[in-house]
Parts: C-alpha cells; structure tokens; sequence
C-alpha cells in the first residue's frame, strides 16, 4: 500500500473511531419518517406525546428515565406509550425497527402497572437470550431505581454471587417484576416458585421469535396459558414474518397493532456492504485484512455455528488479534463474562452465532460482519428477519453503523442480492483485493450517509 494508501486508512480509521464515540443524541432522534399502520382497537384518537410528562407516569419513574438521559420520547415510545398505559389494559402488538427504543415502552408500562404495596409477582417479560434477559433487567433497574421495585431474573443460574444474598426461591416469592428465558420461567411457574396468580402484564421481546413454533414457540404458549385471564399481552420485535403476525394475533387478542411496511423494516443510518471472496478459506484472509488494516471501534462477527465461532476466534487470536467468543455452548458463567468485558469495551471484537442476533444494545459497535450469511432451517435460503437483526446491533438510535456480508460461492452471492431485493435496500460491493479502493468506498459511503443524517 502506497503512503496515499496509509494515509487513507487513517482518514477511515478516525472515522470508524469518531462514530465509536458519537454521543447519545438524545435531541435529535433520528427515525424513519414515515408513519408505522396503527391499527386501534377502539375508536379513541389516536395519541401521539410529545414528553414523558404527557403520559401522567409516577413521578419516580420520571426520575429515572430522566436520570437515564432520556429527555423526549422516541417514535415508538410516543405513539406506544399512551395505547400500553390505557385503563383498562389493552393488548399491544408492538413493531418499530432495531434500536428504537422498544425495550423502554414495555419496561415503563411494567413499571407503571405494579402495585408497590403487593409484594408478588406481577409483571413478567420472556426474552430469547439469557443476554438480553440481563439486559432488560437492567434496563428495568435504571427505571425504577427511584420506586421501590422488587424484581428477579429467572434465567439459568452462574457462579456469579446473587446481589441480594437471598436464596432464588426467596427472590421469586416477593419479587414484582420478573424477566427471563421461557425454559427457567416455565419451569419455576411448574414448580410454583413463580407465583402467577397477580400477574397484570406478560410481554414477549423480540416476540416474533419467541413464538415461532420451530423455536421457543411452544414455550411461550405453555408459559402464556398459565397466566391470568385479564393479563395485559404485550409483544414487540422489529419483525414479525407473515406466518407470526397471523399467530400473534391470536396469542394477543383485540390487540392494538404496529405494523412496518416492508421498506421501512431496515435502518437507514446502517450501511450495508458485501465482500466477494473466492472461496471458505479466502474469507478468513479477508477478515484477518479487515482487522489488520482498519482500526475498527466495537464490532461484532456473525457466525451460523459455534464450531466456526471457536475456529475463527482461535484463527485471529493466532494472528495477534485480540478478540472474544460467545456462543451456546459456553457455561452460563463464561457467557456472562464475556458479555460484560464487551459491555465494558474490554475486547473490541465479539465473534457469535444468532444467539446474540437479537435486541443486544451496546452502542458502541459500530461494525456488523456477517461472517456467514443467515440461513433459514433449510441451509440454503436467506433468514430475513436474523440478517434485520444481525444489523441492527450496529445505527442504533439514530447512529451511523456498517455492516459487511461476506460471499463465497454463487449460493452465497444469492442470498445477498435476495436480502437487497426483499428489504429494497442497496448492498454495495467492495472488491477484496485492493485495499485503497476498499476503504475509498467505505469512506465515501459512510460519508454519504453522515451528511444524508445531518440533512
Ligand atoms: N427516549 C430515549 N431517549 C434517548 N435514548 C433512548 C430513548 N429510548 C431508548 N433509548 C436508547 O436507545 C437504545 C436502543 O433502545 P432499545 O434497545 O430499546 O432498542 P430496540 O428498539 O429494543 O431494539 P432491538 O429491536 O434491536 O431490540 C438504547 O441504548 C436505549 O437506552
């Protein structure tokens, strides 16, 4: 590479690591401007709030969200907000695209149905992964951290100490709010260490997963027929296939609805790319490159298998990169360990599997790779709604990210021009082979988009 070349890499580089420390631009939410289908269930207005003082929330809860750095609404809070908190409770199915803010509207409406004084269960929220379990949890905590909240994580236990020093059947017995996976609540519900009888409010994060029969499915609907007759329904994902949307509709009767048109699924602010490598082996030289001639911010690499995960980790920490790996397969103690050092910024790179392709939020990662494309249960056909998430870790709320799709063989490149057409938006290739064009066209794209956000 000539020194043009270098000096090139540097521009990029310092503009990978600008978007790794953007602030939080909690003034100027940057969302689709185009209008989600709200379908009412009754004929009220429909309401949109402008400030969170508008929706009459316990001014505790106002503290926290305040303290949090939330000064306004975002799109889904605003017009969510006011259908989730109604008297009596209405059923939401709930859809706005990754890294929105979804997660705060369903925690500030747990938050708001509890009765302090009631020391029972009586708001539940499934998540797919014990990773976005956690990340809820602590969602939650910030919230509610000026109310009197009791909550508990009903996810597989680690050897990390539990805080309160209570045993995990104490900490259910009064615990008000619970999340978890839908194995361990299924099993504590079974078990009656969760008591079910007060629960007000059942919600499913990233709820087109949880109800797909080839996946946790069946769970959910063992988990949601226990649950009392009147309880507030709530689900919320960035999407919901055909097929779900119709069962949805079913697991949350009279639901007020969300609904994205297909266009609008996939984040502007998320530049998507893809590398046309020659073959299996070449994708792992082409990653080592990556790694080796751009200075990157957070990123993550997506893998289908764990035994790929651990191969590639092995293969770049062999090369002198420094980098994390966390799939199933690990115990729930490495799981957590490793997610926290990246929360922590302690490892830059984090190679997984889908179990991470869902609702993770950590802002700093501003590089998507997916390693493998997502497949569907044939192996042969695009996953949609994985790739949709797989992004979205990256341009979360109103940031710039990118994502690079590797292709290797004709199925591959398939796949990707497959993925363009169905979401209607551009992936631009970048050749593999020189490095100045490379960058050159990542940095003008990403110029692109930075002055197309700040129009
Ligand atoms: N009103 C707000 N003001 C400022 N920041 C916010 C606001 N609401 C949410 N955020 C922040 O935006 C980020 C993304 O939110 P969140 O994780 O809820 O997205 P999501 O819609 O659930 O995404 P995904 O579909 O990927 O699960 C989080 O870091 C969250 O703290």
């Amino acid at each position: 590479m000539d020194g043009n070349g270098a000096n090139l890499v540097d521009d990029l580089t310092n503009k990978i690591e600008a978007l790794e420390t953007q602030e939080p631009k909690h003034n100027s939410l940057q969302e689709s401007t185009h209008d989600v289908i709200i379908k009412q269930v009754d004929d009220d207005p429909i309401l949109s709030v402008t400030s969170f003082e508008e929706l009459k929330l316990n001014e505790h809860l106002l503290k926290g969200i305040y303290e949090m750095g939330f000064t306004k609404p975002s799109k889904i809070q605003a017009k969510a907000l006011p259908l989730l908190l109604k008297t009596p409770p209405q059923n939401m199915i709930g859809q706005s695209q990754s890294g929105t803010g979804k997660t705060a509207a369903f925690v500030l409406t747990m938050l708001s149905r509890i009765d302090f004084n009631v020391q029972s269960p009586q708001a539940l929220c499934l998540a797919p992964s014990r990773e976005l379990a956690r990340q809820i949890m602590v969602e939650v905590k910030k919230m509610g951290k000026y109310t009197p909240v009791i909550t508990a994580e009903a996810i597989r236990e680690s050897n990390m100490k539990s805080s309160t020093g209570k045993t995990r059947n104490e900490e259910f017995a009064n615990a008000q709010l619970i999340v978890g996976t839908p194995g361990t609540v299924y099993d504590l519900l079974r078990k009656r260490v969760i008591n079910k009888n007060n629960m007000k409010i059942f919600v499913l994060d990233e709820a087109d997963n949880m109800l797909d029969q080839q996946s946790l499915g069946d769970q959910s609907i063992k988990i949601k027929n226990m649950m009392p007759k009147d309880c507030q329904i709530v689900l919320f994902s960035a999407t919901y296939s055909a097929q779900v949307r119709s069962f949805a509709g079913r697991f949350a009767p009279n639901a007020n609805q969300f609904t994205l048109k297909v266009e609008e699924l996939s984040v502007k602010t998320i530049n998507q790319f893809y590398m046309d490598c020659k073959d299996e082996n070449h994708k792992f030289e082409v990653l080592d490159d990556l790694y080796t001639l751009l200075t990157i911010g957070q990123s993550i690499i997506f893998v289908q298998k764990r035994d790929t995960a651990d191969t590639i980790a092995r293969r770049m920490t062999e090369k002198g990169h420094k980098v994390i790996n966390l799939h199933g397969g690990l115990s729930t103690t490495e799981r957590d360990e490793v997610m926290d050092g990246f929360r922590r910024g302690d490892a830059k790179v984090l190679i997984t599997t889908n179990v991470l392709a869902r609702g993770i939020d950590v802002l700093q990662v501003n590089l998507v790779i997916n390693y493998d494309l997502p497949l569907d249960l044939t192996g042969r056909l695009p996953d949609y709604e994985t790739y949709l998430h797989r992004i979205g870790r990256t341009g979360r709320f109103g940031r710039t990210g990118v994502s690079i799709n590797f292709v290797h063989d004709a199925n591959s490149w398939e796949i990707v021009k497959a993925i363009e057409s169905h979401f209607k938006r551009e992936i631009v290739k970048v050749p593999t082979d020189n490095w100045d064009t490379i960058e050159g066209i990542l940095k003008k794209e990403i110029s692109k988009l930075n002055s197309n956000n700040n129009n």
